[in-house]
């Protein structure tokens, strides 16, 4: 079987003149990092996900939207491997993954953040933060608990990289409040930063402006671009605000009712058929 990310790499020297051409910015997107090919998922009698096939790039911020149901969360979370799909093949970084748990996914540079928050409410923001250095301790709880030399060095460099995260998301006035005295807004910022402390290569977001204000969105698409221009990471955003979809958007997946519908830039997916037909309601044959 020809290996589907040498396949896509064929494509590359025709693929930034395309992009271009297609008003997307070929110096920053780059070579396939992750073919999802044929996924089906079932959940009893029902059929979550139906023979879905797309592929993500180095670099590029990859939309998956669709009416209610549609499949996206289910989506996301056969990237980051809490369900397995009952057909299908998931390829990471020319490797196709086989039964993998989602920490040894984690430590393959994918971190995500959820739809309803995932913070520990009583702990502070710093401490969040910290929380997502796990997947990059290498020292256990008995170095830790003893504060020996190598396992000291190693928290100070894991603060370090916390503190830079807390910079740059300008949320150092709130570092020591507990993150659930914080407006909502602000609560899904720090859990940004928990996913950012992974040092992610691929970002999975779930719907990162649901429940924000105008005001706390534009803040949280600003982050989003700044985490993908400066750090290079690539990003999959689940996300119901279509504003939002088509300004910061490189490509866009779209579902209904589990299948893939339209698969392009946010000008092609916008002028779809079907697209418009599924987010008007219009009935399935
Ligand atoms: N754990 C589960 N058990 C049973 N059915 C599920 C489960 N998770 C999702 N489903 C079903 O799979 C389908 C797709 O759900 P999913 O949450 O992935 O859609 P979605 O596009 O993310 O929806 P929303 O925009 O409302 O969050 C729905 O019919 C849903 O009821």
């Amino acid at each position: 079987m020809n290996h589907p990310v040498a396949e896509a790499a064929k494509d590359d020297s025709t693929y930034a003149a395309e992009e271009e051409a297609r008003g997307l910015a070929p110096h920053r997107v780059g070579e396939v990092v992750m073919e999802v090919r044929n996924i089906t998922l079932r959940f009893g009698g029902v059929t979550a996900i139906r023979d879905i096939s797309f592929d993500i790039r180095e670099g590029e911020i990859r939309a998956i939207i669709g009416p209610n149901g549609a499949g996206k969360s289910s989506m996301l979370n056969v990237i980051n491997g809490f369900y397995h799909p009952q057909e299908g093949e998931i390829w990471f970084r020319g490797a196709r993954r086989r039964g993998m748990r989602p920490h040894q996914i984690a430590r393959q540079g994918i971190a995500r953040t959820f739809q309803n928050i995932a913070l520990f409410k009583g702990m502070t923001t710093l401490d969040n933060i910290m929380t997502g250095r796990l997947t990059k301790m290498k020292r256990g709880l008995v170095w830790q608990a003893l504060w020996a030399g190598p396992a000291e060095a190693e928290e100070i460099r894991h603060r370090e990289a916390v503190e830079k995260i807390i910079d740059f998301l300008e949320i150092q006035h709130i570092r020591k409040t507990p993150v659930g005295r914080l407006p909502y807004g602000l609560q899904k910022r720090v859990e940004l930063g928990r996913a950012l402390a992974a040092e992610p290569k691929l970002l999975l977001l779930d719907e990162p402006m649901a429940g924000m204000n105008v005001e706390e969105k534009e803040d949280m698409c600003r982050f989003i671009l700044d985490v993908n221009d400066e750090f290079g990471t690539t990003i999959v955003l689940i996300e119901h605000d279509m504003g939002v979809v088509m300004d910061i958007a490189d490509r866009v997946v779209v579902l209904d009712y589990g299948a893939k519908i339209a698969d392009g830039t946010p000008d092609e997916v916008r002028t779809n058929q079907n697209v418009i037909d599924a987010y008007l309601g219009v009935p399935h044959e």
